[in-house]
């Protein structure tokens, strides 16, 4: 949170504050301020303001003008800059967090501004959402948010537009995030989930979504949203056959996870670092994946497992590396079909040496022999279950987008279904709590295509707030995994 701070309310109602219009900067007024900094002059490239902030600024740029993903731009900017330690830390915790909490800061900033985001320069929203954000939901000084803020337009673009932004967020730092939601957010007893999505930096429909999903469990919305934001632990998946959870945790003085017999969970750093993620003894995954891929290994047969095993979505490999490995163990093989070239070469990569054939090939109709004993399907989907993992995606998203992508995950069960032979097991799987994409598509499947649900539950034996079933809906609130679905169908005899 952030640390109290006396707001003055003398903005209110004020001229908007614009370029020009705008009150000297606040640079060089804070007597708490560090005097080592020197004043930095106008550099179109940025050097010599705050490295970390830079970054972050950055990344945000290629956010908002090519659609990048953060948590694939910043860690390859820190390193291609060489920042590490705090200054990693700080552009980390800003970049991710001003990605997150977008929907709150742009309306704080528009309050601020007098106008909407959309008629402020791109480059200019992004060093306010970070200035904004700084000042709402961190501990840095306003001095020094607001200061840093300036210095970074003032690089680029020279005094005039730097007022602009000193003044919006000298606005912004009037008040407190709970004085803005307060001002800015629905009523909590008029609209109690509009009210929770504006706290908790949602859009709206995302949250309607999970309150659905929740169904009797909708209480926990508050919960669930909070989970988003904060910054998940990392998942490593043990390989079996290769090292027990038990020795991994030891040699990455990780903690053994509490459901998937092969996790282990780190507090931060970067596991890409970690001799057993180079060695492919070990690799990131969400333990809510590891469970997913075990359950389609436990789910019963009928008849005895002829060991031909199939992942119809498997692009960028994790669940089929693991299945491969159970695979191995079990004596079976794994076809994976991904129609991506570029996935589908990242499935290679992580399968390498384990009885996985891939296919590049569209799993609605992937060329394959029928009669498999088990398949997989992971669909693609809104990936609203794994908000936490991937910072700007909830504001990315539409909810237009569902429609499509359940028209896709329906043909791809029929094709699986049609592909199992009688009595074999399907794994239908999601990374969305959305209930179009998951009890919708499964009921849609056990209506048209005759298959029996299974109870699910039982495949992921230990795992507990599981509901009714037959399906399975982890949430990060409950489970420490992502919000991943899944739903075992038997193809009748
Ligand atoms: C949720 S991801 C699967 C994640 C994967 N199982 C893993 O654990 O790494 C969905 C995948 O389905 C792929 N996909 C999209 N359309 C597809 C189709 N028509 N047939 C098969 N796969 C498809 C996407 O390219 C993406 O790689």
């Amino acid at each position: 949170m952030t640390e109290s701070r006396r707001p003055s309310r003398g903005h209110r109602g004020g001229p908007r504050p614009d370029a020009g219009t705008a009150r000297a900067g606040a640079a060089g007024r804070d007597s708490k301020r560090p005097n080592t900094r020197p004043r930095q002059p106008k550099r179109p490239d940025g050097a010599g303001v705050d490295r970390a902030r830079l970054a972050a600024r950055d990344v945000l740029r290629a956010v908002r003008e090519r659609d990048a993903y953060a948590n694939l731009v910043l860690p390859a900017l820190l390193r291609e800059r060489g920042l590490d330690g705090r200054d990693a830390a700080l552009a980390t915790e800003l970049t991710y967090g001003a990605c997150r909490a977008q929907g709150l800061l742009d309306a704080v900033i528009a309050s601020g501004a007098g106008r909407p985001v959309d008629e402020i320069d791109g480059p200019l929203l992004d060093v306010l959402r970070l200035g904004a954000y700084q000042l709402l939901r961190t501990r840095i000084s306003p001095h020094a948010a607001v200061d840093t803020s300036v210095d970074l337009v003032r690089t680029e673009f020279g005094g005039g537009r730097a007022g602009f932004v000193n003044a919006v967020l000298r606005r912004v730092a009037e008040r407190t995030e709970d004085e803005w939601v307060a001002e800015l957010a629905p009523d909590a007893s008029r609209d109690p989930i509009g009210h929770l999505a504006f706290r908790y930096a949602h859009p709206l429909w995302i949250a309607q979504a999970f309150a659905d999903a929740l169904g009797a469990g909708a209480g926990e919305l508050e919960q669930v949203l909070a989970a988003d934001d904060a910054r998940p632990a990392v998942h490593l998946v043990a390989r079996p056959g290769e090292i027990s959870a038990e020795e991994l945790a030891l040699i990455t003085g990780g903690e053994v996870g509490p459901y998937s017999p092969y996790a282990v969970h780190l507090d931060g750093g970067d596991p890409g670092k970690l001799d057993a993620v180079r060695e492919g003894l070990a690799a990131v995954q969400d333990e809510g994946s590891q469970l997913v891929a075990r359950a389609l290994t436990l789910a019963p047969v009928t008849g005895a497992d002829g060991g031909r095993w199939l992942d119809l979505c498997a692009g960028p490999g994790g669940k089929a590396a693991l299945l491969g490995a159970l695979a191995d163990i079990e004596g079976a093989r794994v076809d994976a079909v991904e129609p991506a070239a570029h996935r589908a070469d990242l499935v290679r990569k992580t399968t390498r040496g384990l009885p996985v054939d891939v296919h590049v090939a569209d799993g609605r109709d992937p060329g394959l022999e029928p009669g498999f004993d088990r398949i997989l399907v992971d669909a693609p989907c809104t990936g609203l279950g794994a908000l936490r993992r991937r910072p700007e995606a909830r504001w990315r998203r539409r909810p237009e987008d569902v429609t499509g992508l359940v028209a896709l995950q329906r043909e791809l069960l029929a094709s699986a279904i049609s592909l199992l032979r009688p009595g074999g097991v399907v794994l239908y799987s999601t990374c969305s709590p959305h209930l179009s994409e998951t009890v919708a598509v499964v009921a849609d499947a056990v209506r048209r295509h005759g298959v029996q649900p299974l109870d699910t539950r039982e495949f992921v034996p230990g795992v507990p707030d599981l509901g009714d079933g037959p399906g399975v809906q982890l949430w990060p609130h409950r489970h420490g995994t992502d919000a991943m679905f899944m739903a075992a169908l038997r193809k009748p005899d």
